[in-house]
């Protein structure tokens, strides 16, 4: 076997040590180990520093920090690089080889000096970051106080980021919890996307929060998770890590644990900075059981027979007279039953025809008059293939959360791989008690009843009914197979 397989991504540590175990180096070890990866540490400061603030910054050679790096390189695959305090421009000039000569994702989480006060990395540096760092630096971290330093006081946090990216970082994420607002609320400025990503802000002055926060994702992008992914389950772990923290000598310390996290802990994502913090509502829905997901009326009728009571209208198709008349058509055939109808996509015509919900996937979310659907009384299922998908959907407070797809399917291209039986039961774990959730995609009898066992509350297919050479047969042996 290659020696390389089963090793723990090594995440490559540059910072400042902080004597006190607090900030700095000493968070970033504890924060590495707890994602399963390997930390190697490049020293750039022996701080004095306390209570009361940040004294003195230590010199450390750059020839030595030159040294350190190579025999990293040369024993271990560096799969992220996380930087905070660059006290020196010596250190910096050395930062930015060492940048040079890797490929991977470079976190920089921009410590200018310590949140108790003291002393602060000087201009000439700041101006080094600026124009030397920033430009090999994929994602860049500054709370509040730091964007103001690098940009100009009191910028806008979508400014601010806009100035930083200028710069050539990728992703700029400002973290918002130096304001005065009841919500932690972090701007994430990307290629991808501009989004918020929020949470509840606790009482509670921690340290440590912002070098936790980059190490966590520098570390889940040392493993492989998608960048937006990586920046939800970091807030998560902060958010977690605050709310279980503990007092440590004079300081409220992070509780680092590799437990799961909690739905509390989990952020919320929006778009648009007016809908931060609006919940909506909808009716709730039971467990849904088996949920066929199908083209037609002619199929809605034929499966109610069956004695299905979880369908949905699932109509591809432009001819929005069509679709009306399908809509119509099962509208009339779950009159008075007592089925749980769900239309994909169309939620004005579902509106209009007072169906029991729609189902919308994460596109649909950006186009749907989601208030709308909530003033309707209708419920809303919404899809969901990754963390910040999640993130998107917990802000839309809906009455299910699909994911998918489970296994391979060949009823959609989708860019998502299978996220497999794990990835479900996470969900199921996370969300249970709190929201009824749907597998979907590539589902058969035979899976169904191993996806069961994690407690999934409903399985969503389309071929395993409708390319059935049975259907009747297979929808019994569902039915059968959930009661
Ligand atoms: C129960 C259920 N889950 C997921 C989907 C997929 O919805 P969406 O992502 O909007 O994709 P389309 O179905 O519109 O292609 C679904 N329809 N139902
Ligand atoms: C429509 C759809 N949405 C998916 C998702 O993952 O969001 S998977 C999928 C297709 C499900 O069809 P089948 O049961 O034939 O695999
Ligand atoms: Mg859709």
């Amino acid at each position: 076997m290659d020696a390389t397989q089963n090793q723990k991504p090594a995440v490559l540590l540059i910072g400042g040590l902080d004597p006190q175990g607090c900030a700095g180096m000493s968070a970033d070890i504890m924060t590495v180990l707890n994602h399963g990866c390997h930390p190697l540490s490049l020293i750039t400061g022996l701080t004095e520093q306390s209570a009361e603030g940040l004294t003195e910054f230590g010199l450390v050679s750059p020839a030595k920090v030159k040294a350190q790096f190579e025999n990293c390189q040369a024993d271990f695959d560096i799969k992220a690089i996380k930087i905070g305090l660059i006290p020196h421009l010596e250190i910096a000039k050395c930062i930015k080889d060492i940048l040079n000569k890797f490929n991977g994702p470079v976190i920089f989480d921009p410590v200018l000096g310590s949140t108790s006060g003291g002393m602060t990395v000087p201009e000439d540096v700041k101006n080094y970051i600026y124009k030397e760092i920033l430009p090999l630096v994929t994602v860049v971290t500054p709370n509040l106080p730091e964007l103001y330093a690098l940009t100009k006081p009191d910028i806008s946090v979508e400014m601010g980021a806009q100035l930083l990216r200028q710069e050539g970082v990728d992703v700029c994420l400002v973290k918002g919890g130096h304001s005065d607002n009841a919500l932690a609320i972090d701007f994430v400025s990307s290629t991808l996307a501009d989004f918020y990503l929020y949470n509840e802000k606790t009482a509670v002055q921690v340290r440590g929060t912002g070098c936790v926060m980059a190490s966590s994702l520098a570390s889940h992008l040392a493993s492989g998770q998608d960048i937006r992914d990586a920046m939800v389950l970091a807030k998560a772990y902060v958010a977690r890590g605050i709310r279980l923290s503990h007092k440590v000598g004079p300081y409220q310390l992070i509780h680092h644990s590799q437990q799961d996290i909690a739905l509390v802990d989990f952020p919320k994502l929006c778009y648009q900075p007016e809908l931060i913090g609006q919940t909506l509502e909808f009716p709730t829905c039971p467990e849904l059981g088996i949920y066929p997901v199908v083209e037609s009326a002619d199929w809605v009728k034929k499966l109610v027979d069956e004695g299905i009571k979880t369908i949905q209208l699932r109509v591809k198709e432009a001819d929005q007279d069509l679709i009306q008349q399908h809509l119509q058509s099962a509208m009339s055939t779950v009159a008075n039953k007592p089925v749980h109808f769900f239309v994909n996509d169309h939620w004005e015509m579902a509106i209009e025809a007072g169906a029991y919900g729609v189902h919308l996937g994460q596109e649909d979310l950006h186009d749907a008059n989601i208030k709308q659907i909530s003033e309707a009384g209708l419920r809303l299922g919404v899809s969901t293939h990754s963390y910040w998908e999640l993130a998107r959907a917990l802000a839309v407070n809906p009455s299910y959360i699909a994911l998918g797809p489970i296994y391979e399917t060949t009823s959609k291209q989708m860019p998502f791989s299978p996220q497999g039986i794990e990835r479900l039961q996470q969900w199921v774990d996370l969300l249970n008690g709190h929201y009824p959730i749907v597998a979907i995609g590539g589902i058969n009898v035979e899976r169904a009843e191993q996806l069961r066992k994690t407690g999934v509350g409903s399985v969503a297919m389309i071929t395993a009914i409708t390319k059935a050479n049975d259907y009747q047969h297979v929808t019994q042996q569902l039915l059968a197979m959930w009661q």
